[in-house]
């Protein structure tokens, strides 16, 4: 049987974002007919004998797919390369970077401007129902990672390797992040850690893969840190921050996560370096900013613990648990769905399907 795809021509796109309007011509209708007479046949020999043709030769179907469309004033923005970001961090201008962990988080961050999309493995926990992100594996990361890349068209990618892929050695650094890239279509990973991955950087680089390092809490080493904690408190901890740091720039990394450390010490190290630091928890001195796109728009049940670096920009949670509750209400009292949701069919084939199923059910 020939693919319906292969006969479907798309001829209008509806006005809702959200839907897509295709019109599928009368040959495809005719295969579908065919394939459900025969369905049907093998169970009812009336039936078989007795489809009625259909009135109209072209249906219309709504999909919710939703191909990723040029901003506001119609104009596709363009690629941010990693010469984008040097200008911008040149100029002074912050860069905006927000974490994505699938097609519609990454189609909304990069149709509202976003510099740069990180698929952080906080989608263990935002995404997966994980307690921590130790135990977020290099299979979840990448099907991630793909589904956030096929809906990011001008955004710079990052994508997190996970514990376990790249601390053994620098060969095993550099096959995990060949298949983030290769596999995972992201432009560029990060690993956290400080001074001791300088020689895995090193060879990520050489390999023609950018490097985000990640500095400062580092969540994958939460079993070692004794949980989530701020680090840089003490003169002796701020200055292994600004080590490391250091040593991850001369290593080759391009851009710095500094997470959960004073102000005061994020913005000493990012004066110090000569590439762009994006904080979290960092205070106002970094080269830019990341947030986790669920925490501040806040797409999460009230009452749960959000770290005190986030900012709620948005209730998504409320604005969905509205909704689904008035869908509830309206199935169980059948007001949903009136006629606008409905499909019409002509007065006579109605009548005509009528009495084939009163013929059909008196023989019975
Ligand atoms: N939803 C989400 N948002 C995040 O920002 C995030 C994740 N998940 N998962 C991975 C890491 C974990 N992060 C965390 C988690 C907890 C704290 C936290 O408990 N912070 C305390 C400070 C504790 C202290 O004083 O040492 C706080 O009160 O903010 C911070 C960052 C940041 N990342
Ligand atoms: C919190 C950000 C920086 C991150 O690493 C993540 O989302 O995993």
């Amino acid at each position: 049987m020939a693919a319906p795809g292969s006969v479907l021509r798309r001829t209008a796109i509806a006005s809702s974002s959200l839907l897509r309007t295709r019109v599928i011509p009368a040959t495809a209708t005719a295969i579908r007919t065919q394939a459900t007479h025969t369905l049907l046949g093998s169970r009812c020999p009336v039936l078989s004998s007795h489809v009625p043709t259909p009135r109209s030769l072209s249906q219309t179907r709504h999909s919710s797919y939703s191909a990723p469309t040029p901003s506001e004033n119609g104009k596709a923005r363009k690629k941010v390369t990693i010469q984008t970001l040097q200008n911008m961090h040149k100029k002074g201008e912050p860069i905006t970077m927000l974490t994505a962990h699938d097609f519609p988080s990454a189609h909304v961050a990069d149709a509202s401007g976003m510099d740069m999309v990180l698929v952080g493995d906080s989608l263990g926990m935002v995404a997966l129902g994980m307690e921590n992100t130790t135990e977020v594996i290099m299979e979840e990361m990448i099907l991630h990672c793909r589904s956030v890349a096929r809906a990011t068209k001008a955004a710079f990618i990052i994508g997190d390797l996970p514990m376990g892929s790249y601390e053994v050695c620098a060969e095993q650094a550099i096959e995990s992040s060949l298949r983030l890239i290769k596999e995972g279509r992201v432009h560029g990973v990060k690993l956290e850690g400080g001074q001791e991955l300088a020689p895995t950087i090193k060879r990520i680089t050489q390999a023609g893969v950018p490097v985000v390092g990640h500095v400062g809490l580092t969540p994958q080493r939460q079993n070692a840190l004794g949980g989530f904690r701020v680090q840089g408190k003490t003169a002796l901890s701020a200055t292994k921050l600004l080590r490391d740091a250091l040593a991850m720039q001369e290593a080759g990394a391009f851009m710095l996560v500094l997470e959960a450390m004073p102000s005061e010490v994020a913005s000493i190290i990012t004066q110090k370096l000569r590439i762009p630091t994006i904080g979290i928890g960092a205070g106002n001195g970094c080269s830019g900013q990341v947030l986790v796109q669920v925490d501040m728009t806040g797409n999460f049940q009230p009452g749960r613990f959000v770290p005190k670096f986030v900012k709620q920009y948005a209730d998504v949670w409320d604005e969905a648990a509205r909704g689904i509750s008035l869908y509830r209400d309206e199935v169980k009292s059948r007001a949903f769905p009136s006629e606008e949701y409905t499909y019409p069919i002509g007065k006579d084939e109605l009548a005509g399907f009528q009495k084939t199923v009163d013929e059909v059910f008196r023989e019975a």
